[in-house]
């Protein structure tokens, strides 16, 4: 049996996930993670290890610290709580892109079936007051595209950018009534600074004027919030025929500085939000 979406791939092959620090000669994929339903990753491996936390200790009342699947390598780090396998992914696409290709792998070696990827995370809200957790019901480009743009072999790809509607309806269901939660379009660019319109980056040669053009035309397209992974996780994981979702909590709202909160424990109980909407909506599917 091969991969799918790569026919180089065999199943019993000898593979090194090498950003993971994982062979399929030394651990049992299988055995290991058949039963995982769902991928929850986020940015930050330390943010990323408190989630593994406090999903054993919800889904399987294990209050261990969880096994670091990935401790061979500091590039990122891999949990498992129940049917959850949690990992971190850095900043940006680029590296978004290669624990998503280890993770497919280890899916695939581990023959898992039906699982959902979801990307915990934080965010710029764009007239969305901090602390809003926003789902993502489309995701655009910095030109205010849906369109994800990657490069193959020396050529540009423009790939369409898809999100699932009823995963959408699904999270944002099970979750309405308890927290402060929006759906809307997610901008999703390369960098926190320029892109992202901000004037306090150390390289910014535009104004606050051209800075509020910007944001005008990011709510005309109903834009409420920016971040950097959303295309790519939406991208591959429609390409590798997994469904997926967006959950990130608002950390600063644009229309009024650039700058999130310096408050520590605001930011800590903000980024838990997204963690108790995953538990909540994981929770109503097992
Ligand atoms: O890991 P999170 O979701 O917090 O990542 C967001 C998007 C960028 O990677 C990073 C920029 O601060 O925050
Ligand atoms: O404004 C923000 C906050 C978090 N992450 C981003 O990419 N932008």
């Amino acid at each position: 049996m091969e991969l799918k979406t790569n026919p180089h791939i065999k199943l019993n092959a000898d593979d090194y996930l090498y950003h993971l620090d994982l062979e399929t000669s030394k651990l049992d994929f299988k055995k290991e993670f058949n039963d995982v339903k769902f991928v929850c990753i986020g940015g930050s491996p330390t943010r990323m290890l408190n989630f593994a936390k406090f999903m054993s200790k919800q889904l399987t009342g294990n209050t261990e610290e969880p096994r670091n699947y990935a401790k061979g390598t500091d590039r990122y780090c891999l949990y498992k709580a129940g049917p959850v396998l949690i990992a971190n992914h850095g900043i940006g696409t680029a590296s978004l892109s290669v624990v998503l290709n280890e993770l497919f792998k280890l899916l695939f070696y581990a023959q898992c079936s039906n699982v959902i990827f979801l990307r915990l995370g934080t965010c710029g809200g764009i007239g969305v007051e901090g602390g809003t957790v926003v789902i993502t019901d489309k995701a655009v480009n910095g030109e205010l595209e849906p369109i994800f743009s990657y490069m193959k072999l020396g050529k540009r790809i423009n790939s369409p950018t898809y999100v699932d509607s009823d995963l959408v309806n699904e999270i944002y269901n099970c979750c309405k009534d308890n927290f402060n939660v929006a759906r809307g379009t997610t901008c999703s660019v390369d960098c926190f600074y320029e892109a992202q319109g901000r004037l306090d980056g150390a390289l910014c040669d535009y104004f606050e004027n051209d800075k509020q053009d910007f944001i005008k035309r990011l709510q005309d397209k109903g834009v409420i919030n920016m971040e950097m992974e959303g295309l790519g996780l939406f991208s591959y994981c429609h390409r590798a025929g997994f469904k997926a979702a967006m959950i990130a909590v608002t950390i600063v709202n644009r229309l009024v500085e650039d700058v999130p909160t310096s408050e520590i424990d605001v930011i800590k109980e903000w980024e838990e939000r997204p963690f108790k909407v995953a538990l909540q909506f994981i929770r109503s599917k097992l």
